[in-house]
């Protein structure tokens, strides 16, 4: 018998195809009460393992457990979870109830759970239209609808904001939130912090298949998230003192150092000890925005963040094939278009992905 407690528990989770490893060792929980977000830039692994958590692919190694119990061991899954992976699935010549109708008998449940799930999602007065003809928005709607038939205690929707506009955006907020208020377990992906931003309560941001932040999203949007943009006239000198600190330092392509997580008067004082002149400086405090993309190593490539600007110059870290200037969002710099690994100073022990934040 599975647990009940509405936890979804991700433990070493692995997967490879052939030579691409997807997901690397990924652990987090997923707990009852809030509304938790799986981000990450395209391609970093959420839908791999969502489709694990699901039971639909086999990990490579790595559990995942729903209720305390791997997906395919749960009685009446569809009363347990209720998932939304593609919202394409639908027969456009049926109606929505018709839809849901067929789930209905499937899974045994009674006539008016179909209009009842309907009322839910808002599509009510589009009970009897085909399928063929409904916006983005709206399969949206009867995707999540039909996950809801079975009136399950934890929704898994892979990129549900996907195609929506701000009202769809504002309306799905409110129907997550509210029901997560009921003591019930949301996981949801997006690529796009901005359009999650307000909807989840903690997050779990992979990059490249591994995990770079587990957590409230408030704790680290309030986290110490500065960084010091500096150039002096003896940098090795003075990224030696801070690494002997703690502290890493990059440079840049025109001379300056960055050192993540501090402020100007810690590298003032650092930089006195090792006796450098100090011929420009400058503080940054990243937004949210920024901080995901730092998380990311530049591979999100997401709605642009604002930001102080730095000089638009050619952009000698961008991988060949991918864009230059422009190509990255403006206000974050060269420093964060390139992976970190290229041009670290100092220790980075977590793959490289901006370990001071
Ligand atoms: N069936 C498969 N066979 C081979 N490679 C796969 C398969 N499924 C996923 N991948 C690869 O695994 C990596 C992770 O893909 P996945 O779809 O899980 O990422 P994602 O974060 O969900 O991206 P997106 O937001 O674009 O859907 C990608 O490199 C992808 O090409």
């Amino acid at each position: 018998m599975h647990d009940g407690s509405g936890r979804i528990l991700v433990q070493g989770l692995h997967k490879s195809f052939g030579p691409i490893e997807a997901v690397h060792n990924l652990n987090f929980s997923v707990e009852p009460g809030s509304v938790t977000g799986f981000l990450g830039p395209n391609g970093s692994g959420k839908t791999t393992t969502l489709r694990m958590i699901l039971g639909l692919i086999r990990p490579t190694s790595g559990t995942a457990y729903v209720n305390g119990q791997p997906f395919s061991r749960l009685p009446n899954p569809a009363t347990v979870v209720g998932a939304v992976l593609d919202s394409q699935g639908f027969h456009s010549g049926q109606t929505a109830r018709t839809h849901l109708r067929c789930y209905v008998a499937a899974l045994n449940l009674p006539d008016q759970q179909a209009d009842r799930v309907l009322e839910l999602v808002g599509l009510s007065s589009a009970a009897t239209r085909k399928t063929g003809g409904f916006s983005l928005g709206m399969r949206q709607r009867l995707a999540l609808a039909t996950a809801l038939l079975g009136d399950p205690g934890i929704l898994i929707l892979d990129e549900p904001a996907n195609g929506l506009d701000p009202e769809g955006i504002a309306w799905l907020r409110g129907f997550l939130k509210s029901f997560a208020s009921t003591g019930r377990t949301v996981l949801v992906s997006s690529h796009l912090l901005r359009e999650m931003e307000h909807t989840v309560d903690n997050v779990v941001i992979v990059s490249r298949g591994r995990c770079v932040y587990n957590g409230d999203l408030e704790q680290l949007r309030a986290g110490q998230h500065s960084r010091v943009f500096t150039r002096v006239s003896d940098p090795a000198a003075l990224v030696t003192l801070l690494n002997q600190e703690g502290m890493t330092a990059e440079y840049l392509p025109d001379g300056r150092l960055v050192i993540p997580g501090t402020d100007s008067g810690r590298v003032a004082d650092l930089a006195l000890r090792a006796g450098v002149a100090v011929q420009e400086m400058q503080d940054e405090n990243l937004d949210l925005e920024q901080i995901f993309f730092q998380l990311t190593s530049g591979q999100y490539t997401g709605a642009a963040p604002t930001g102080p600007a730095h000089p638009p110059t050619a952009d000698p870290w961008a991988p060949s094939g991918h864009p230059g200037p422009g190509g990255h969002p403006p206000g974050l710099g060269q420093g964060y278009q390139r992976t970190s690994e290229q041009y670290r100073y100092g220790q980075d022990d977590n793959g490289g992905h901006g370990g001071n934040v």
